[in-house]
């Protein structure tokens, strides 16, 4: 790892002084590794000398790992010694469950895809935001099926207004120069992850960034699609690490479909910065911005500058942020209950 072809493929594999510094005098002769795929009894990572299996100590439970997680093993055995502390994470609670499951780690960009039809929902995209807030990482919007509209610049407009400073682009996921749009986050060493509904071309854009052909037995199985509904077959099934054809890679992220807001109150605060920056100008600390006289939020509304809509999705995204938060239970046994913020 002292050699600096190595050093120079870790930097392409996403390595930095991040993890580097976390690299103990006595880990030194270790040898850094990048998960690629996570299942259920078994670890794949990629290493300067391609893809290997890492062999598990009895104590290690695989899902304690993430895709694009960093991990040190021994060099010659590939025995997984320790994963280094995350950058980003990427996780999910699933209905009824109280460990959060881990989707994806060390991503920079959150790839959040729909399509320019009936997919096109601001509730869903701004749960997708909240997620991608709170995990750290930075959101894009991506407008598949652009060549199928004569409005792509109304999605895209709708798009924008859904966070401050949101990047936003609409394109062909199945045309050569989707991947030449996309190249800002697509470098060398950056990492980026899709997520979105079934059927919006998650797959597809996986291919034309790995440079695969749509129909190469190697490339992702994409599905066919009912345009009545907008919703396609559920067609992908592994998760896994594909290196992108210009640089960068590419985490696919199946396991994020059925996404259920929790533990993102930060995530949501930055989503809606907006009515954010309002509430401390509200006479009440405590405003709710709903019945209160003094309210700088439902003033806003009146006044036209705000979206009522906007509004209730964030009343509602904060109450399904709470009720799928599970909540603390005190010494005694008391549940105390997720503090509201406003
Ligand atoms: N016209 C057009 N078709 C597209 C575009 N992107 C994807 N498709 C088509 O839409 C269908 C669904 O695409 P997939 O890539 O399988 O969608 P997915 O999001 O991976 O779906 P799941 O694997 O079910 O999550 C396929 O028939 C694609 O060829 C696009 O930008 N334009
Ligand atoms: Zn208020």
């Amino acid at each position: 790892m002292t050699q600096s072809v190595d050093t120079a493929f870790l930097a392409s594999l996403g390595w930095s002084d991040f993890f580097a510094s976390q690299i103990a005098p006595d880990e030194i002769d270790l040898v850094p590794l990048r998960i690629a795929e996570v299942h259920r009894a078994r670890l794949t990572a990629i290493s300067a000398a391609g893809p290997v299996r890492l062999p598990l100590a009895h104590k290690i439970n695989t899902a304690d790992f993430a895709v694009g997680d960093w991990v040190l093993a021994d060099p010659r055995s590939h025995l997984l010694i320790r994963r280094l502390d995350r950058r980003t994470v990427l996780q999910r609670r699933t209905e009824g469950r109280h460990v959060q499951q881990l989707a994806a780690a060390n991503v920079d960009t959150l790839f959040i895809v729909t399509s320019c039809n009936a997919d096109f929902s601001p509730a869903r995209l701004e749960r997708y935001l909240a997620l991608a807030n709170q995990a750290g990482t930075n959101p894009v919007i991506l407008l598949t099926k652009a060549d199928t509209t004569d409005d792509a610049g109304t999605f895209e407009q709708q798009a924008r207004g859904l966070q401050r400073d949101l990047e936003v682009v609409a394109l062909n996921g199945r045309s050569a120069d989707a991947a030449g749009m996309l190249t800002p986050w697509c470098g060398a060493g950056q990492t980026v992850a899709l997520v979105g509904s079934s059927g919006v071309g998650k797959s597809t854009l996986v291919n034309t960034l790995a440079g695969l052909s749509q129909d190469a037995d190697a490339a992702q199985q994409t599905g066919d699609i009912r345009e009545h509904d907008a919703k396609g077959r559920h067609t992908t099934t592994a998760r896994s690490l594909h290196a992108i054809a210009g640089g960068g890679w590419v985490i696919d992220t199946p396991g994020m479909r059925t996404l259920h807001v929790s533990d993102a109150s930060d995530g949501i605060d930055t989503l809606f910065s907006e009515i954010t920056d309002l509430a401390p100008l509200c006479k009440f600390r405590d405003c709710t911005h709903d019945h209160e006289p003094g309210c700088a939020v439902r003033a806003a509304v009146n006044a036209g500058t705000l979206d009522a809509d906007r509004l209730a999705r964030w009343r509602k995204l904060l109450d399904e942020n709470v009720s799928n938060t599970p909540v603390q239970t005190g010494p005694r046994g008391n549940k105390i209950s997720q503090k509201k913020k406003y």
